[in-house]
């Protein structure tokens, strides 16, 4: 269904332009639940709820593949609770999702690991004391789940490690982190500590990776390196799904932007037609979150009085 109760077509298939790339989505039209020229994951009727709070209630979603797509909302909105339950770190109360015609719902982190899809997680106080190779060797055994346990298979173990060590010290080299392999991961500036996020997740090879907050924390001379790996990634034809925050790396590398608001996609569309989206202001001043929708100038006037007038409302009510 899309926003206004109307049932969307899926059968029909589109037929990308010649000259067009993968990941262009610029003639795919801006509406919930919109199907994508060839989606690698589907999500249907997804729901999870926290006590009385709906947290999750997605009806219908596609992600192209080999495109980047940034998911966005207020706080509160859903978005880490929905990138939890795609990944299996959290059970959904029901709904169904596929990726690339397998039914991933509800099944252990490992296995949606394993099958291809993986998440990143900032890094905890614990994995800050290991060094930056025993993050990326830990990366490979937590989402390998419990195939590789050590004292179980020495012999096959020690294999795995030293093919594991190979791989890890590549993808360290091509973040630049080879030098700190054997520095403690807690000693890394913000940049290079969102790099090892990003370098964990890419050691089971994913398919999808799922990057939660990408530039949190980054020293704005960093960001363009880190969109720039980003964008690496996909240009090498891998899919990328991110939640962000800072709405100027969203408009500067997303392909396609799905806007969340209490538990629902409320929008989707290039990230351009995102910002012009009056249900997409509305979830946001609603939430009386204090944006920054990235450039100001696609903002209408009457809705940035609008802010400015809530503004001027909650300074009234602290002073009072
Ligand atoms: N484990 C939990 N127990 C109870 N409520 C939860 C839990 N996790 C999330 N919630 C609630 O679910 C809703 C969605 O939260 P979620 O963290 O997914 O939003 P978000 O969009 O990721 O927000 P933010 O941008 O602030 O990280 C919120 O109301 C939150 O309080």
């Amino acid at each position: 269904m899309d926003t206004e109760g109307v049932e969307v077509d899926r059968t029909l298939s589109i037929e990308i332009p010649d000259d067009e790339t993968a990941h262009d989505l610029s003639f795919v039209k801006p509406e919930v639940g919109v199907a994508k020229p060839d989606s690698i994951l589907t999500v249907r009727d997804v729901t999870r709820s926290f006590g009385g709070i709906k947290a999750v209630d997605v009806d219908y979603v596609e992600f192209q593949r080999g495109a980047i797509t940034a998911l966005i909302g207020p706080n509160g909105a859903g978005k880490t609770t929905f990138f939890n339950l795609l990944t299996g770190f959290d059970k959904a109360d029901s709904g169904t999702w596929t990726f690339e015609n397998t039914d991933m719902a509800n099944k252990s982190a490992a296995w949606v690991a394993r099958h291809g899809m993986v998440r990143t997680f900032q890094l905890t106080k614990a994995l800050s004391r290991l060094t930056v190779l025993d993050n990326m060797l830990l990366a490979a055994t937590d989402q390998l789940g419990e195939r590789f346990v050590p004292s179980l298979l020495k012999p096959l173990w020690r294999g795995q490690e030293k093919a594991n060590t190979e791989r890890a010290m590549e993808i360290l080299s091509r973040f630049k982190l080879d030098a700190k392999a054997a520095d403690f991961a807690g000693s890394l500036s913000g940049g290079q500590r969102k790099l090892l996020e990003m370098a964990r997740a890419l050691m089971t090879n994913p398919k999808i990776i799922m990057l939660d907050e990408p530039m949190a924390g980054v020293n704005p001379a960093l960001v363009q390196s880190l969109l720039g790996h980003i964008e690496a990634l996909r240009d090498e034809g891998m899919t990328i799904i991110f939640v962000e925050h800072d709405m100027h790396a969203v408009r500067h590398i997303s392909e396609w932007v799905v806007v969340m608001a209490e538990g629902r996609v409320v929008a989707e569309g290039p990230a351009a037609s995102i910002m012009e989206n009056q249900a997409v202001v509305d979830a946001y001043l609603g939430a009386r979150h204090d944006v920054d929708l990235g450039d100001d100038s696609l903002i209408d006037p009457a809705q940035l009085a609008k802010l400015v007038a809530i503004r001027q409302q909650d300074l009234a009510a602290q002073e009072q």
